[in-house]
């Protein structure tokens, strides 16, 4: 009997030291493969001979030591690294970011096809959309179908809508004034902008502006699911356990997504009914992204891919639009002469408050316009380097050959905030997009970026801005409460 267990457990020690050693080895040879990844990119990988951290050539890790870890922003980062090694950085095994202007042009030119990078674009949980599919010819097909809806003539058309958002704004921020409370700038736009793409792009109403105290719960859930874009970013597998996470029990893990959650089921609910019922578009006041996208009767798009590309129109076109108004609007407020000139060239264009001026006769006002300028060079939109991947054969990027399959991008701020370009650029300066230089400025504004991939709704975006500031400005005087501009700061998760 002692015998059998002793032989037993001789057995069992042998079986345990077997797995130990198979568990060593397989942790030895990753290690192995791990080390001679890092010899490779730091020593032999083509992207060698270009400087930057050793780490960051290395290995992803130091990117993910920055964003996830350290909580820092990327895009500032950059800055420090530009400074110390040059016009070109190595920022990953297989990165190159950029920082002199005109590389900009060449990395987002019209001309260019070149695939969006999937590790940044993934971040997206609406893999389905214009914004997230990286190939340009797939691409191209997806906005053509809804750029009509974004063409400088419909947005003219459908102005009377953004003004409709903006009024229903205005009658909240009445009753913010009448109760002598304070008001949150910064959410007000977002409930504004929000609302404009609810009614452009769906017919549906949202009502945010019309939420007490700007509290949308959607836009709230909106601005608190920011932070984790990093997360994201570098770690996909969290993005997609989220997204199969029921929505009942993401609500319990974070309160504040229970606006998302109910906006999607909105969505989702007309996606469905709209599937089954295409004929109710005739219904409708005005064509909608589903009037475009539901068009092609031979193509008709599945529910998950209606779905991504409506959270695209309201992902894009809320920040992105209401911090331009945001960071233009507390300057503006700060600085009293800026804003006794705006109120000056608003009073004279549109001297009865009752005849609301239209977009064309306010895009005749210089001061205005340079106002919304300025305003689009300090907000940064799309802060983060896009990414984008050299197609093979290589190219030509701030006068270096950059071999083809290298991931290439640059954040804007190093256009908008060149000093050769924009002397005092920490300055908020409208005259400088006014008199006879300014026009050759206009290329230097890259807030909705260039190129075949640039932003698709920039008619829109402009509309928001000018009938946004022109409200704003000329229905009240405005001064900022315990704070001023510089106390706003932001950190870089794709958007500020
Ligand atoms: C001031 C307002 C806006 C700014 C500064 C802005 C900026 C941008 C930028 C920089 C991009 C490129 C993003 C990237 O490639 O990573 C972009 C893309 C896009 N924007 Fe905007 N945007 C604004 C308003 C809007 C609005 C109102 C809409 C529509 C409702 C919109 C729809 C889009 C779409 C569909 C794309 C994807 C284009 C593509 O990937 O081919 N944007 N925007």
């Amino acid at each position: 009997m002692i015998h059998f267990i002793m032989h037993d457990l001789s057995s069992l020690i042998e079986l345990k030291t077997c797995q130990l050693n198979l568990w060593s080895s397989i942790l030895l040879a990753a290690l192995v493969v791990e080390a001679s990844q890092v010899i490779y990119n730091v020593h032999f990988h083509p992207l060698a001979r270009y400087p930057g951290p050793k780490l960051a050539a290395a290995s992803l890790w130091w990117q993910i030591w920055i964003e996830v870890v350290t909580g820092q922003s990327l895009s500032l980062k950059l800055v420090e690294l530009h400074g110390k090694y040059g016009d070109i950085v190595r920022i990953g095994p297989n990165e190159l970011h950029f920082a002199r202007p005109s590389a900009y042009h060449e990395i987002y030119h019209q001309k260019s096809r070149w695939s969006k990078d999937m590790k940044l674009y993934h971040i997206f949980a609406r893999k389905l959309s214009t914004l997230t599919v990286p190939d340009y010819a797939t691409a191209k097909k997806r906005r053509d179908i809804t750029a009509p809806l974004f063409s400088r003539k419909n947005v003219i058309e459908m102005q009377h809508l953004v003004q409709r958002s903006i009024d229903e704004t205005c009658t909240n921020i009445h009753t913010h004034i009448t109760n002598g409370r304070p008001l949150n700038l910064l959410y007000s736009f977002r409930c504004c902008a929000v609302d404009v793409v609810f009614s452009i792009c769906f017919a549906t109403p949202l009502n945010a502006s019309s939420s007490p105290g700007f509290q949308s719960p959607f836009v709230h859930a909106m601005h608190s699911a920011i932070p984790v874009v990093p997360l994201y970013k570098h770690f996909p597998i969290i993005q997609k356990i989220m997204t199969l996470c029921p929505p009942s029990i993401a609500v319990y893990l974070k309160p504040e997504l229970k606006g998302l959650v109910h906006v999607h089921e909105m969505v989702m609910k007309q996606v469905r009914e709209l599937k089954s019922n295409p004929g109710a578009l005739t219904s409708y006041p005005y064509r909608t992204i589903y009037h475009e996208l539901l068009s092609d009767k031979d193509n008709v798009p599945s529910d998950m891919e209606l779905r991504d590309e409506a959270f695209l129109f309201v992902n894009a076109g809320t920040d992105s639009a209401s911090d331009a108004l945001f960071h233009g609007a507390i300057r503006v407020i700060h600085n009293s002469d800026i804003c006794a000139t705006l109120q000056k060239e608003l009073d004279t264009a549109w001297p009865r408050i009752k005849d609301v001026p239209r977009l064309e006769e306010l895009e005749k006002l210089p001061y205005l316009t340079a106002i919304i300028k300025e305003s689009l060079r300090f907000s940064r939109g799309v802060v983060q380097p896009m990414t984008r991947v050299v197609p093979e054969g290589g190219a030509q990027i701030s006068g270096k050959y950059i071999p083809g399959g290298t991931v290439v991008g640059m954040s804007n701020i190093f256009v908008h905030w060149n000093e050769g370009i924009f002397p005092d650029h920490l300055m908020f300066k409208p005259e400088r997009w006014m008199g006879p230089e300014a026009e050759a400025l206009n290329e230097w504004l890259v807030s909705f970026s260039k190129g075949p991939r640039s932003c698709l709704g920039i008619n829109l975006g402009w509309c928001e801005l000018y009938l946004g500031f022109a409200n704003f400005f000329r229905r009240y005087d405005c001064r900022l409460i315990n704070i001023t501009p510089a106390d706003v700061t932001w950190r870089d998760c794709y958007l500020p």
